[in-house]
């Protein structure tokens, strides 16, 4: 069996970035030397991602540029709308948006005409028309065109929704994917880095980013804690069923991190989002139950929430099914994935740790009749 002490890599420092510092106390989010905090509260989500991958806030002109070139890429090659039309309508929308990418780097592969900033700014410009056009086909029959002149955020709610949303919901939504924008050396961002390191291309890396952030230790953690909050009507019965699950042993999705020791900076904000959005709604059994399961968790363990926990509430009240949670982190991560793969293929060297043996000794040969 594993070591429990060094499996997984804790507190190993597997390579160096330039791209943002963690911090463990909870206080040091930064990307590129800018507060996480400032971030959310005074940039859109197209101002974050230009910083990630092109290592500077634009300008007034690059913003505008930058805008017009997401605007431009949100519709897919003919092909590939009908590749998604084939796709199982019981399909998980992660599944979906892996084989979208996938099928993307056939048809757009990265080269010479076509390099990796421009394949990073294609996927978060289109990574939600894979998946909107996926969904309303399946639920309805029709095929939506997935253009539309709005920043990332609004794209995603007005393709979902079909309608304009508001402005409110365009926000609290904008800052989620500033939040879920980059984190280090996060298990999906390593993974895809480990991609990049072989000398494979971009969408490679991206793909195995997805595949990566899919379980419920990591992105899947947001759908996991939804479910949870909804299994319970009321704070009471929360609190009850938290206690049950905590005395079975079993995890509670949205709690705990592998570096942050005391709290993660980045619930505070998408707390007080949940919270302004039951207030908007005046609707607030979501967030009770949340903060309800919080207070447990403080008091029964001393795990406090991550990102995906508050996460959860403040999408399902922006009309968000679960099941696209995970997907949604995706649609941000593309910034933290892609300026890593860049910072990768920088100064790159392989990526190939060693393992301590553990299995059995020099063992005699068999042949297969004498074999037990
Ligand atoms: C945006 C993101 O990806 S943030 C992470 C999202 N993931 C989750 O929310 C999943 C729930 N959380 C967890 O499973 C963990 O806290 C992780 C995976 C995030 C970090 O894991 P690790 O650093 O490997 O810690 P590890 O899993 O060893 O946990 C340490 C102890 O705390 C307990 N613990 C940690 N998190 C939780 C939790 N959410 N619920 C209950 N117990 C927990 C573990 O059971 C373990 O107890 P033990 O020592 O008695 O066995
Ligand atoms: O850093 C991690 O391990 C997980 C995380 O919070 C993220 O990827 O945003």
């Amino acid at each position: 069996m594993a070591d429990k002490r060094t499996g997984g890599l804790v507190d190993i420092i597997a390579g160096q970035t330039a791209i943002s510092t963690v911090g463990k106390k909870g206080r040091d989010l930064t990307y590129r030397g800018y507060s996480i905090h400032e971030l959310a509260r005074l940039c859109s989500f197209e101002e974050t991602s230009f910083l990630l991958l092109y290592g500077k806030l634009p300008n007034e002109e690059e913003l505008s540029d930058y805008r017009s070139r997401l605007i431009e890429r949100r519709r897919l090659p003919a092909a590939l709308y009908t590749i998604l039309e084939q796709l199982p309508a019981d399909s998980h929308p992660m599944d979906v948006l892996r084989t979208g990418v996938s099928a993307l780097a056939s048809f757009e592969p990265e080269g010479y005409e076509r390099g990796a900033t421009a394949v990073a700014e294609r996927l978060l410009a289109c990574s939600s028309s894979i998946l909107l056009y996926w969904l309303h086909y399946h639920r309805s029959g029709i095929r939506i065109d997935t253009r539309t002149e709005d920043g990332i955020a609004e794209h995603f709610l007005m393709l979902l929704h079909g309608r304009k949303p508001d402005p409110m919901h365009t926000k609290a939504l904008d800052v989620s994917l500033t939040l879920y924008a980059e984190h280090e050396f996060n298990a999906s961002t390593f993974a895809a880095r480990v991609t990049t390191s072989t000398m494979s291309d971009f969408y490679s890396a991206v793909t195995t980013g997805i595949g990566t952030l899919r379980g419920n230790l990591h992105g899947g953690a947001n759908e996991a804690a939804m479910e949870l909050i909804e299994a319970f009507s009321n704070p009471e019965e929360a609190e009850a069923g938290v206690q049950q699950m905590l005395l079975q042993k079993r995890r509670i999705m949205g709690f705990g991190h592998r570096v942050y020791t005391v709290s993660d900076p980045r619930s505070d904000i998408i707390k007080a989002i949940s919270c302004k959005l039951a207030e908007h709604a005046d609707d607030w059994n979501l967030y009770d139950i949340s903060e309800r399961i919080e207070l447990v968790m403080m008091r029964k363990k001393k795990l406090f929430p991550n990102l995906d926990f508050y996460s959860a509430s403040a999408y399902r009240m922006l009309g968000i099914p679960t099941n696209l949670f995970t997907p949604l982190f995706v649609v941000s991560r593309l910034s933290g994935w892609s300026a890593h793969i860049i910072e990768q293929r920088d100064a790159n060297r392989l990526i190939r740790p060693n393992a301590e043996y553990t299995g059995p000794d020099r063992q005699a040969w068999v042949p297969l009749h004498e074999r037990g």
